[in-house]
């Protein structure tokens, strides 16, 4: 079971100057090609075309990003401005940037000092990342455990939460390869997740490369697994999640809740907690990125599927209610918010969290 054979992300410092070296994911899954960025546009280009995603490494990404400014003399203000403002949803963006500008702002002025700490933190994170999916890893396999006494699970995913959104091996995916790797997972139904095809292209190319036993469907065809009784528990990331617990994830969440409450299935999502917003209240205050039309219109380009010049909605992510989460797996617990749940607690590692289930804690 092979890990990926290029860097999902990595920084490089020849003579010429430092740069931000991506696996370029929107050619994915059939060639292995990198994109490289000197610059801060370049970057945000990136960003904005998926060539690098997945809320995670967004947060890894945009440090890098703050490194690059302050390393190649740019201004680390607009830096950390235009690269925040790339992508609205996932909040991970916005947490890994300003990690990298406090860093950088605490040894003052834009020497190699101050580049050197922007860098260092970044490293930090791109760290914690991995640390942090290993223990979600550890703990979703566990809540699997509690929820599915019988083994042999049926796993349902969507879009890619795997070693390509991450520092480790991802989030959701992350525990999906733990139940593989510990003889559990019967079957991964991997959701193609249109309009970009995260799943069809990343997820099941990551499942292939771990020899998972795996079939892609159409997001349309969940239901028909659901009523049939193929799903024992649907698994997601998330790239915001409010302080009632309200998860913003890819399009098609939602109905994949709806469906999971409806039949009875454990609904789980997976993400570290730099991924809950406690500024934001509730599902109102959790932007969603509204993408071009024409990545619904057309299924490669110049390639239509519907009539030129037809209008197309496209939002990138939905918000699934806190009541229909049955958990949240961080890396320091599992909470369920429909169970009074403190996500907020469990993020800022309060004292005494996870005491029992009676806080709507399940596990810390
Ligand atoms: C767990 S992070 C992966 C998360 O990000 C994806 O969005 P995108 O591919 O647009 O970056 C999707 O929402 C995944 O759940």
């Amino acid at each position: 079971m092979a890990d990926h054979s290029l860097p999902v992300l990595r920084w490089a410092d020849p003579p010429d100057g430092p740069m931000l070296v991506l696996l370029d994911q929107r050619r994915l899954p059939t060639a292995e090609v990198e994109v490289v960025c000197t610059d801060v546009p370049g970057l945000v280009a990136a960003i904005q075309s998926l060539a690098v995603r997945g809320a995670p490494l967004l947060g890894i990404a945009g440090a890098y990003g703050i490194a690059l400014a302050a390393a190649r003399g740019y201004d680390v203000g607009e830096a950390a401005r235009s690269l925040t403002a790339a992508r609205p949803t996932a909040v991970n963006l916005a947490y890994g940037v300003e990690r990298a500008v406090a860093a950088h702002r605490a040894v003052g002025g834009d020497g190699p000092a101050a580049a050197a700490a922007a860098l260092a933190e970044a490293r930090a994170l791109h760290r914690e990342d991995a640390v942090a999916s290993d223990r979600m890893a550890e703990l979703g396999l566990e809540l699997l455990g509690e929820l599915l006494p019988g083994g042999g699970y049926r796993l349902l995913t969507h879009c890619n939460t795997g070693a390509l959104v991450s520092g480790g091996h991802g989030t959701a995916f992350a525990v999906v390869r733990a139940a593989h790797r510990a003889g559990e997972l019967r079957r991964l139904w991997v959701d193609e997740t249109r309009p970009l095809l995260q799943g069809a292209r990343l997820t099941a190319w990551e499942a292939a490369r771990e020899e998972m036993s795996y079939a892609v469907l159409a997001d349309a065809a969940a239901g028909s697994l659901f009523a049939a009784g193929e799903v024992d528990a649907v698994l997601i990331g998330a790239d915001r999640i409010s302080a009632d617990g309200s998860v913003a994830n890819k399009v098609g969440s939602y109905p994949l809740a709806v469906l999971a409450r409806h039949h009875g299935v454990p609904f789980v999502v997976v993400a570290p907690v730099s991924t809950v917003d406690a500024e934001a209240a509730d599902a109102g205050a959790i932007p969603i990125e509204q993408r071009p039309g024409h990545e619904v219109t057309d299924i490669g380009p110049g390639v239509p599927v519907a009539p030129v010049g037809a209008q197309a909605y496209n939002p990138a992510f939905d918000v699934t209610p806190a009541e229909l989460v049955t958990a949240i797996v961080t890396e320091r617990g599992v909470v369920a918010p429909v169970n009074g749940g403190n996500l907020t607690a469990v993020c800022s590692g309060s004292p005494g969290v996870g005491a029992g289930k009676g806080d709507g804690m399940m596990k810390a």
